[in-house]
């Protein structure tokens, strides 16, 4: 692509990471013979969000823009809006379906339901797909393209998706 843009967003919300079991699959070798890790991210904690979406284009529009940020932001302003200040939940969760009841007893938890495990790659994904299906909504998939989208779930960790494009 011979043009790159990007557009950063914060958020803040809750989750769980239910399916982390740090004493096997990948990596869990590291640890044999060490004191048996925590999987301290399977209680519910938050974080402050920050999402970065790429865009990218061989071409600019009449407005010599790959895409105007103010759309871009408007895009997404929706989807960032639902989610900020809510507990990201897979439905396959264990624990969803009390935590909906508890939602819908006291109003005061706000879920955002996903179908899969919320950990940084599966949420850049659905942040990537949202956005591409944005774009494809309105006719702009073959001039724009999503080249990826990055969340920091801590100052120290991320995770990036590209999608097909790369
Ligand atoms: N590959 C992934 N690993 C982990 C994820 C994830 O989404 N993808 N998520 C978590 C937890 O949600 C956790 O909040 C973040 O983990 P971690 O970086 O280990 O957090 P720390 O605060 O302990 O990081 P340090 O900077 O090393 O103190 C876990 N793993």
């Amino acid at each position: 692509m011979k043009w790159q843009i990007s557009k950063v967003f914060r958020f803040e919300a809750g989750h769980r990471v239910w399916k982390q079991n740090l004493t096997y699959g990948r990596g869990a070798d590291f640890t044999i013979g060490k004191e048996i890790p925590v999987n301290k991210c399977v209680n519910l904690h938050g974080h402050s969000y920050v999402l970065e979406v790429v865009l990218g284009s061989d071409t600019l529009s009449e407005q010599d823009m790959v895409i105007d940020f103010y759309h871009v932001k408007n895009a997404l302003k929706e989807l960032i809006d639902t989610i900020d200040h809510s507990f990201i939940i897979d439905k396959a969760d264990p624990m969803y379906p009390e935590l909906k009841e508890l939602a819908e007893k006291y109003g005061a938890l706000k879920l955002f339901p996903v179908d899969f495990c919320p950990t940084a790659e599966a949420l850049a994904k659905f942040f990537y797909d949202f956005l591409e299906d944005k774009l494809r909504a309105v006719g702009l998939l073959e001039e724009v393209k999503v080249i990826k989208v990055v969340l920091w779930e801590t100052a120290t960790s991320k995770a990036e998706y590209y999608g097909n494009v790369l």
